[in-house]
């Protein structure tokens, strides 16, 4: 016998935790269900966890930036308090009760279990069923993708989840994929004495955004000792004796761990999606600007391929929520995406790259300003790499994207996130004052460096 809901939510990422307070607080009957951890990855495996080890780095690379600008420093990294504040403050020891006790506080009723679409607005969890009013809202998240390369399944190597509960920083280590996961978790493991090399096969890390941005990374790394290698894909992995051997095109690498950052793929097999149309081997679900997938079936979060961040899963289970309640609002709009990839120099970016908005034929025209040629990063001096790119569209006068790579680079996007989502005229933001002697500044640099200005 189904029990009658007015709404399902399938999956407790960010977005379905978010979601499901709110449906109820509206006074909704709703039921969340969830296999794993209430609130997904970013708490337990990803933003969380990984920012307090970029945190302790950064804090590590001041220490060692002292001599020569601030008297002696005497830095001994130590991973001790890092797992222990990820262990403790961050997870829980990866336990959710406090999270689902604040869930069912709000009268959302949490169920344990694998979720299944049986059959329109209709969801089973390991033998009880549910009949959902109103609709089923998705939000199953993504799990880490290994890549079919010949011997790593069956090895010991990381993902994200895995690194995150490390309780030692590894003598040595293969990042494998120079994405966001890849470059942050590097730095990170780096500054703690940890001997890295990233393995990307592409030709520049951090390939889906400025090419200006890969390369500013690149410096950095090589700089701090650690190995980059573009362009090698690997053909086969061995583990023996506690250490694992990667083999690409030519080399041998060989080290302690093995992280396997090679992107994600959406957790939608076996969820059911033929009853309501939809296709479970595809690498996204398409919503409309309501995130409606089909007909009572929502959408939110990494599965919808409109940007695998926290903030974005956030945004449309706000949206989702307004139109379950049949509520009047603006659709998602992605045109301002902002996003931040925290290593040191942080890169900030926003919109479209240069390659995106002349893929779309769009009339652009770019800026590029060096950070440490403004007074802040000459005054800045160590650690003062990074830049400002804007890409205009010189039709509109408008600014369709931007990059601000260096210190504070993803506080200083805030001002270019405000441009891009607003469409202020690029005359506007020429004629605006900036503080001097900041960082942002070097906004009011680069505008001046947008022909005609
Ligand atoms: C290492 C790392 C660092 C990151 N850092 C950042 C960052 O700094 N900032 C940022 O914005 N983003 C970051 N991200 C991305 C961020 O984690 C995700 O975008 C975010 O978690 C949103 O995902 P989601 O809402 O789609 O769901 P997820 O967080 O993936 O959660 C989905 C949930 O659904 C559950 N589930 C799946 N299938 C079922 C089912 N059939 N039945 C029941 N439950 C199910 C899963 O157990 C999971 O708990 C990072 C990602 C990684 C890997
Ligand atoms: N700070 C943040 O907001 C943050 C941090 C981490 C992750 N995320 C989100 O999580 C998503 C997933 O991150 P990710 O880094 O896992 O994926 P990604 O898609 O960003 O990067 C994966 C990289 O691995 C490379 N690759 C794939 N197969 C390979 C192989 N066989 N050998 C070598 N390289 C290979 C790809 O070319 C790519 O550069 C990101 O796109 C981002 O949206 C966000």
């Amino acid at each position: 016998m189904a029990e009658e809901v007015d709404v399902v939510v399938i999956g407790l990422g960010p977005g379905g935790e978010d979601a499901a307070g709110r449906l109820a607080g509206a006074g909704l009957s709703v039921v969340a269900v969830e296999s794993r951890l209430v609130g997904g990855e970013c708490p337990y495996y990803a933003c969380v966890p990984t920012k307090m080890m970029v945190r302790a780095a950064g804090l590590v690379a001041d220490g060692e930036r002292v001599p020569g600008m601030a008297g002696e420093a005497d830095v001994r990294p130590d991973w001790t308090p890092v797992a222990a504040r990820i262990r403790d403050e961050a997870t829980d020891s990866w336990d959710d009760t406090v999270a689902a006790d604040r869930l069912t506080g709000k009268g959302v009723e949490l169920v344990r279990g694998r979720g299944r679409i049986t059959a329109p607005r209709e969801v089973t969890v390991d033998g009880r069923t549910f009949r959902a009013r109103r609709g089923i809202l998705l939000n199953t998240g993504t799990s880490p993708a290994s890549p079919p390369i010949e011997g790593l399944d069956g090895t010991p190597y990381w993902t994200n989840r895995e690194a995150v509960q490390a309780t030692e920083a590894p003598a040595s280590m293969i990042v494998l994929g120079g994405g966001v996961v890849g470059v942050e978790l590097a730095q990170a493991f780096s500054r703690f004495g940890t001997r890295v090399t990233v393995v990307e096969a592409s030709e520049r890390l951090l390939v889906n955004e400025e090419p200006e941005s890969g390369e500013l990374v690149r410096r950095v790394f090589e700089r701090e000792g650690i190995g980059v290698r573009t362009g090698l894909r690997a053909d086969r992995v061995a583990h023996a004796n506690g250490e694992f051997t990667l083999h690409a095109g030519g080399a041998e690498l060989v080290a302690d761990r093995l992280l396997v950052a090679t992107g994600r793929r959406p957790n939608l097999k076996g969820l059911g999606l033929e009853h309501v149309g939809l296709d479970e081997d595809a690498r996204s679900v398409p919503v409309d600007g309501n995130l409606r997938a089909a007909d009572g079936v929502w959408a939110i979060g990494d599965i919808t391929g409109k940007g695998q961040f926290t903030h974005v899963s956030m945004y449309q289970a706000a949206i989702a929520v307004r139109d379950v309640l049949g509520e009047e609002g603006s659709p998602a709009a992605y045109r301002a995406v902002p996003r931040v990839t925290f290593t040191e120099p942080e890169i900030g970016a926003v919109g479209m790259t240069e390659a995106q908005a002349r893929e779309q034929n769009l009339p652009v025209r770019t800026s590029v300003v060096d950070l440490r040629e403004s007074a802040r990063g000459w005054i800045h001096k160590s650690g003062n790499d990074g830049f400002i790119k804007l890409v205009e569209n010189v039709e509109w006068g408008v600014l369709v994207g931007a990059t601000t790579a260096g210190p504070s680079g993803g506080e200083i996007l805030g001002a270019l996130a405000v441009a891009v989502h607003t469409e202020a005229k690029v005359t506007a933001l020429r004629e605006m004052i900036y503080a001097y002697p900041t960082f942002h500044r070097a906004i009011g640099t680069a505008v001046d460096g947008l022909a005609g200005g």
